[in-house]
């Protein structure tokens, strides 16, 4: 390993020891050398805290991955368009960032250590810059109205949004979302839809307790109000050269993605197997499965089955996805008996909880599924 990247994993794990800490006096650096600054973050600084953290994680140990780390600034650098970060914002935060690094990590600074991080602090910023720069013909995002609220359960909402000029998307892709009571807090959420003629977009959303925008789009959000969509990302999307198969694997709100794309499956001249296994708790927690029995009975190609974790005498499938893979994929599977490679028909698409997609996951791998044919994209509930 080159001296730098050590340098920078070296003054990182300082920083990681007092993570509250550093991150404090970090923000404090930074809003008493800028004032004005603290109008573009949220009231409250504990997630954004996580956020930043998270980044500067996410960079020091990808330096030995270029490729890893150029795509992530990329979307960092798209993703900051919505805040309407400058140049110098850049060099506010490597001023602060800088301090922060010769208090927290003065055992191991020296010169060297001070270049090493000036010079993959300015890179990682021109990275990010050059990706806004390149999207800056895009809006950073767009204003929509609230045209259905359909409160399904106690903390559930499945909202319908007209995006005042057109949003692209495609299937299995997110947005995240601003509502007027949080200003300037983002939380991204899965499109539940392919696109529309009239351009509309659905969310499904769960209140998460203590979750501020969740709890905002299903309690205090109606029809008539506007919230604020960032462009839509996520790579969890349909391969347009394959005809293969389908299973998709959603566990409760995971659904909005995976039907997305189970609506692309089925679109006029296709004629694809799908298999669509809806993870849920209870009966009652299956609330999209009237729309998705009508996707059944006009696709007769498509087959929906709920599996009820916490209602043991369900008549159906019973436990979690992961538990009935065995005797689904022997179906789905039956047809490939003549293929060299009976995966080569298949592709999974699995979006819900991150154990259970961890679960699902492991146990397709564990069933002989190459992982180059299972597509996650994990989005975290709000904590
Ligand atoms: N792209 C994605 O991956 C998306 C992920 N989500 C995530 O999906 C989650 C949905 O939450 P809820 O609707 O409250 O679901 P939930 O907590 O009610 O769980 C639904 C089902 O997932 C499975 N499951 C849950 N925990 C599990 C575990 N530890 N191990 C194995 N299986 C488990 C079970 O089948 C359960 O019935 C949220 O965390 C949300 O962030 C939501 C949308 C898109």
């Amino acid at each position: 390993m080159s001296m730098e990247p050590r340098m920078l994993k070296e003054g990182f794990a300082r920083l990681e020891n007092s993570s509250d800490k550093a991150m404090s006096y970090f923000y404090g650096r930074l809003f008493a050398a800028n004032p004005r600054l603290r109008a573009l973050f949220p009231v409250a600084l504990d997630a954004q805290r996580d956020r930043f953290f998270h980044a500067l994680n996410r960079i020091v140990w990808s330096q030995d991955n270029p490729d890893d780390l150029a795509c992530h600034l990329a979307r960092l650098g798209r993703d900051h368009r919505r805040y309407g970060v400058t140049a110098e914002h850049y060099a506010a935060v490597e001023d602060a960032l800088l301090a922060t690094l010769r208090v927290f990590a003065r055992d191991v600074w020296s010169p060297r250590a001070e270049e090493a991080w000036t010079n993959a602090y300015r890179s990682a910023a021109a990275a990010m810059a050059e990706a806004a720069e390149r999207d800056a013909g895009a809006p950073p995002w767009w204003a929509a109205e609230v045209v259905e609220h359909d409160r399904r359960a106690d903390d559930l909402a499945v909202l319908t949004l007209s995006p005042e000029r057109p949003l692209p998307f495609a299937p299995g892709q997110y947005v995240t979302v601003q509502t007027s009571r949080w200003p300037r807090v983002w939380r991204p959420y899965s499109i539940a839809n392919a696109p529309r003629s009239d351009g509309r977009l659905r969310l499904h959303v769960r209140a998460r307790p203590g979750g501020w925008v969740s709890g905002a789009l299903v309690r205090d959000t109606g029809t008539g109000d506007t919230v604020l969509l960032g462009p839509a990302a996520g790579t969890m999307t349909l391969d347009p050269d394959s005809g293969r198969d389908l299973l998709l694997v959603a566990g409760g709100t995971g659904l909005a993605p995976i039907k997305a794309l189970a609506e692309q499956a089925v679109a006029p001249g296709r004629r694809r197997d799908v298999r669509l296994l809806v993870g849920a708790r209870t009966e009652r927690d299956l609330y999209d499965l009237s729309d998705l029995r009508l996707l059944e009975s006009v696709y007769p190609w498509v087959r929906v089955l709920p599996v009820l974790s916490d209602e043991p005498d369900f008549r159906g499938l019973r436990g979690t996805p992961a538990d009935v893979l065995t005797d689904v994929l022997a179906d789905l599977l039956e047809d490939a008996d003549g293929r060299d490679d009976p995966w080569d028909g298949l592709d999974a698409y699995v979006a819900g909880p991150v154990p259970m997609v961890r679960r699902t996951v492991a146990a397709l791998q564990r069933l002989g599924m190459p992982l180059k044919r299972v597509h996650h994209d994990l989005l975290r509930a709000e904590e």
